[in-house]
């Protein structure tokens, strides 16, 4: 799976030498992002190749820019799902845009059909889910292969884009990640290893610190499971009694900007991770926290880090002069701003 992701990053390399002149280029660092992360995703889940930064009116990537744009009232329904799962089941709601969970389903379906006709077996994936079509019928499994497009390209693509920016924003950031990667490519001889993307501090750091100024969810949604009193540290404020089964919002960009919390948090300080302390602490939840926490966790950050990784090695990322950035909508299901983020992409000369 990992040389699938370390072929997306070179193919997303190669796109941007064909493309990219001695002037530079201006990207929105979302939608590029989403380039990259959606390419790793077909081919790692579901074994098809298609190169996405060479056809971007192909229908795969329609299909993933229409995930990550919901309609306003498709977000206004996933909160109330959230908050209310029982009345959402029984009025058949659904958040997601009806037209493009088909194209997704029916994606799978062919991958799935291909594989049957063809007597191909796989250990990928799609691969593992094959045999479970039996067990629980095939909408399920349909249903749960879609899940991975959604969760592993969308919040991948929104994640890498936030770093891009938030390094072209801090110039000697930027440099400093770019000298650990040096050495680690260095090391690895061109082609970075498994290992070195797990193991490289600064990376990991920048990685965190990207998703604790601007995560990828503004809040994670619980429910109470057992009744509980939580007392406010104020005196003044009565305990409150929080009842089994209420659904709870935990606003988690809130909290991650939290001076309380995080020393100076409008400021991008990478460095702050790579204390051992801090590199634990509770109060990070880019991932989310407890038993319902992120389960691509591994694979997405994985993937994010290698696609930064031989992009700020290969080239060098500033914030275009000329743009300014724009508002976030609210009513938004993501929050990023409308236009996204516009950098310069610049070769670096080796
Ligand atoms: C950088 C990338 C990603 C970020 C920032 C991210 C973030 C999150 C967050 C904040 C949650 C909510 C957790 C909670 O409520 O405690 C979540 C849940 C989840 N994520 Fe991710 N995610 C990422 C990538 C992925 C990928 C690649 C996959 C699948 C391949 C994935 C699958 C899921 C699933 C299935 C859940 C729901 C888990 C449950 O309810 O038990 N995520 N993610």
């Amino acid at each position: 799976m990992f040389a699938s992701m370390t072929k997306g990053a070179k193919q997303m390399i190669e796109y941007l030498n064909k493309t990219v002149g001695d002037e530079g280029k201006t990207f929105e660092t979302i939608d590029f992002s989403s380039n990259y992360t959606l390419e790793t995703v077909l081919i790692c889940a579901y074994g098809i190749e298609v190169k996405v930064f060479e056809e971007p009116d192909s229908k795969f990537v329609q299909m993933g820019k229409k995930l990550l744009q919901p309609k306003p009232l498709e977000a206004f329904f996933f909160y109330v799902s959230m908050l209310y799962p029982k009345i959402t089941k029984l009025l058949k709601i659904r958040f997601s845009n009806q037209g493009t969970s088909e194209q997704v389903f029916e994606m799978i379906k062919a991958a799935f059909d291909y594989r049957d006709k063809n007597n191909l077996e796989s250990k990928d994936f799609l691969g593992n889910l094959a045999p479970l079509r039996a067990v629980f019928g095939e909408k399920s499994v349909l249903a749960l292969a879609a899940a991975f497009f959604v969760d592993g390209q969308a919040t991948t693509g929104l994640a890498m884009g936030g770093i891009l920016y938030d390094l072209a924003k801090n110039p000697e950031v930027q440099q400093k990640l770019r000298e650990e990667l040096n050495e680690y490519f260095e090391k690895d001889k061109g082609q970075l290893s498994y290992e070195s993307i797990q193991e490289m501090p600064y990376l990991d750091a920048c990685f965190k610190e990207s998703l604790r100024m601007q995560p990828v969810l503004g809040f994670l949604t619980k429910v109470c499971t057992k009744t509980y009193t939580y007392t406010p540290p104020d005196e003044s404020h009565p305990p409150i009694v929080i009842e089994k089964g209420t659904p709870i919002l935990l606003p988690i960009h809130a909290i991650h900007n939290d001076p309380q919390y995080f020393d100076e948090p409008s400021k991008y300080i990478p460095e702050r991770f790579m204390d051992k302390e801090m590199a634990n602490t509770k109060y990070f939840m880019g991932f989310g926290n407890g038993p319902r926490a992120c389960i691509g966790r591994r694979f997405g950050s994985t993937q994010v880090k290698t696609g930064v990784a031989y992009l700020i090695h290969n080239y060098e990322l500033s914030l275009n002069p000329n743009i300014k950035l724009s508002k976030i909508d609210p009513w938004e299901f993501f929050s990023v701003p409308k236009d996204g983020f516009r950098v310069d992409f610049r070769k670096l000369k080796k």
